[in-house]
């Protein structure tokens, strides 16, 4: 059953401007499911639907299409049906590039997440980097553990190595920064996280290098559009991610059943919001993710006090159940501070499934030196938020440090930084401004 509607854009583009969700509860009573008040846009009557007649599970796959199928157990969520975008080849600032841009801003702001298809290139891509990515991580414990820098946090984390609300998880992450060899002037004076990254091999490399460059030109398709659906002037986004601190996380989920014993009883990853503007994300076809929508009565700024752990038991969280072609995106902390809560970091955690999976995070971001200010104007004038506001602006090499000191408070790139006083140079003026920058 499909709810959408399309509608064909100027250029040939297409773009679903309709609602397209769908939801219901899982594993909870009848009762409780029907008196559940449906936030605006979604599928009431699907809902109630599905809530009244179909209290198993079973019942319940079959009336939502069959997405909420692959949800992980002892969840309770919404299952989203979410919209699916198709991206230009390249941003004009044209009539239907501005209408996309409103259209994205739109279900951002209710969804807290949008998909875009994926071109034939990019599915290649994903393929590529999800065969790379399942083999690297079939690799023995000690192959993989060997695969750490101590300047840059890029390389392995084990499972149970990542601390989010002080409890660990337990996905098995290769992270890829900016690959930065020892000679590069910003390692030799001991900036904080710059460094190599720590490749196991070419096949691991090339692959993800590729699809990497992939999704960097998508992201800023996506800031453009961003900053016409917000109404502000071209360069307000754009101008901060030259030399953007990009970085991606390449994840494994161990089954449900089989996790390495640390801590509680099978966590996936617990409830965060990413640090940055975008995260653009695929997913094999096992299930886990989960997010929040926006909620006018949940307030957050993680840059200033930890999201972590943010309604991690909560029960409306939304399913986003893999959809086969399509890459997710999210946002981040500093696309909340530079709208000043117009656009919200969207939270969101992992459940472990009853298989592994496998997925694939790539991390858009401002320059680590870029210090960013709220965005003026826009929307018209609806971006008035000043709770938002740090009159100084964020530095986004700080946030991103205190971050990653925050996940890894045991790694030996954090140990090093902070014996070797690192941090200290985060509030040197030329870690704080993009004056050094090369335009391209
Ligand atoms: O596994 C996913 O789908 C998301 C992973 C995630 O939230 C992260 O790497 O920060
Ligand atoms: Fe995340």
């Amino acid at each position: 059953m499909s709810l959408l509607s399309r509608r064909v854009l100027p250029l040939g583009r297409r773009v679903v401007l309709g609602r397209a969700m769908l939801s219901t509860t899982s594993y909870g009573s009848p009762e409780a499911a029907s008196g559940m008040v449906m936030p605006p846009g979604f599928n009431t009557q699907a809902a109630r639907r599905t809530s009244l007649n179909c209290p198993k599970p079973e019942a319940r796959h079959h009336a939502d299409g069959g997405l909420g199928k692959t949800m992980p157990p002892g969840f309770k969520a919404h299952v989203a049906e979410l919209d699916t975008f198709t991206i230009p080849d390249r941003v004009t600032g044209s009539r239907g590039d501005r209408a996309l841009g409103k259209a994205l801003v739109d279900a951002w702001r209710r969804d807290g997440i949008i998909q875009l298809s994926m071109t034939d290139t990019q599915r290649q891509l994903w393929k590529d980097a999800y065969s790379a990515s399942k083999r690297f991580f079939k690799k023995s414990h000690g192959e993989k553990a060997a695969c750490i820098d101590s300047q840059s946090y890029a390389g392995y984390i084990g499972s149970g190595e990542e601390v989010t609300d002080g409890i660990a998880d337990y996905s098995e992450i290769f992270t890829v920064t900016k690959d930065l060899d020892m000679s590069e002037p910003r390692v030799r004076a001991k900036w904080p996280c710059h460094g190599p990254c720590p490749w196991p091999d070419i096949e691991m490399k090339e692959p993800m290098v590729r699809y990497n460059e992939n999704l960097g030109a998508e992201g800023e398709k996506l800031l453009q559009l961003t900053e016409l659906g917000l109404g502000v002037a071209p360069g307000s986004l754009t101008q901060y991610t030259r030399d953007g601190w990009h970085h991606t996380r390449v994840l494994r989920f161990p089954p449900r059943y089989a996790t390495n014993g640390k801590g509680k009883e099978g966590r996936g990853i617990g409830s965060h919001t990413d640090y940055g503007l975008f995260v653009i994300a695929a997913q094999d076809d096992v299930g886990g993710l989960f997010i929040r929508r926006p909620a006018e009565n949940e307030k957050f700024a993680n840059w200033e006090k930890s999201a972590a752990g943010l309604k991690e038991d909560a029960d409306d969280w939304y399913y986003v159940p893999p959809v086969d072609g399509v890459h997710t995106v999210i946002l981040g902390d500093m696309m909340q501070y530079l709208t000043r809560n117009y656009l919200t970091a969207t939270p969101h955690k992992v459940g472990l499934n009853t298989r592994e999976r496998f997925a694939y995070a790539y991390f858009h971001e401002p320059s680590f030196q870029a210090v960013l200010k709220p965005l003026e104007g826009g929307c018209g004038g609806m971006m008035q938020d000043k709770t938002a506001q740090t009159s100084e602006g964020i530095h986004y090499g700080t946030h991103f440090t205190n971050m990653f000191m925050r996940n890894y408070p045991d790694r030996i790139t954090t140990k090093r930084l902070l014996a070797e006083d690192r941090y200290s140079l985060l509030s040197k003026p030329e870690l704080r401004t993009m004056d050094s920058i090369p335009s391209l």
